[in-house]
């Protein structure tokens, strides 16, 4: 489970009236064991520096997070143990095969080679990865290349995983599969938080769902809860009301 509270941070300006950047403004939220949430904002809003701070990568100027109950300020080792993160920038090493690139992670999280290789096998097949299990990375597809990101993110079988827009640039077959994969997640019991600009992806996967726009949460809850907040039958209406903008309508 994680729990951000009260989070907040600002970039230093670098325009000409050097105003600073609030990214992220009082963001706060629950992201349940056995649930997807989904955070929800157009481009800009401060999702991907949210999740930075709840996975470590950066540190909150104010507030909080805890992971499975423990602060990532006070034990960030703990809880980075306790994540598996699918960062903005996926990084997979273009000169290892998918297979080394898992097995690199592994090591570092200081698994055994028996274990690695059964997660291995576990990951290539819920991702549909066996076909280029053992290619040199580099050259790989977009959807290639993420799934190998996301293997290799889950190789020490995390409680806790966080994907930055993970269908971002992957073709509707690709994002079919990570879908199911997701739920997979969910149904161990896991804790899944996903960003998205695009409503329809969230509607679709995610049980609760945190609005985000301008760096402050605007609605959180249920799809259900959202469409009776916002007094509005249907789900788009109710997030172009919550975000001001037509933007994330159409994937
Ligand atoms: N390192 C940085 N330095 C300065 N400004 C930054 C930095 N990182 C983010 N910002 C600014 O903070 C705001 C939030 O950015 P963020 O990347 O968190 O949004 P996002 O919701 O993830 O957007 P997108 O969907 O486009 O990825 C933006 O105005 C962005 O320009």
């Amino acid at each position: 489970m994680i729990v951000a509270e009260h989070l907040r941070k600002t970039f230093p300006g670098k325009g000409k009236d050097k105003a600073p950047v609030v990214a992220v403004d009082d963001v706060g939220f629950e992201a349940r064991d056995g649930e997807i949430t989904g955070l929800l904002g157009p481009n800009g809003a401060g999702k991907t520096t949210t999740l930075r701070m709840l996975y470590t990568l950066m540190r909150p100027e104010s507030g909080r997070v805890l992971v499975d109950g423990t602060d990532v300020a006070s034990d960030a080792e703990a809880a980075r143990r306790a994540l598996g993160v699918l960062p903005d920038a996926r990084g997979v090493y273009k000169r290892l095969t998918a297979r080394e690139n898992i097995r690199y992670f592994g090591e570092l999280h200081g698994l055994d080679a028996a274990t690695i290789d059964t997660r291995t096998r576990a990951l290539s097949s819920a991702l549909q990865m066996d076909d280029f299990l053992d290619r040199q990375t580099e050259g790989f597809s977009q959807g290639q290349r993420t799934k190998t990101a996301i293997a290799r993110a889950l190789v020490h079988d995390p409680r806790n995983v966080i994907l930055d827009e993970p269908t971002n640039g992957l073709d509707v077959m690709t994002t079919r599969g990570l879908r199911e994969f997701l739920k997979q997640l969910r149904g161990e019991g896991r804790c899944v938080i996903f960003s998205s600009h695009i409503m329809q992806e969230v509607a679709a996967l995610c049980d609760r769902i945190v609005v985000i726009a301008h760096g402050r949460v605007v609605a959180q809850g249920t799809a259900d809860e959202l469409r009776a907040q916002t007094n509005e039958p249907n789900l788009e209406d109710a997030f172009v009301r919550l975000i001001g903008t037509e933007e994330g309508l159409h994937a």
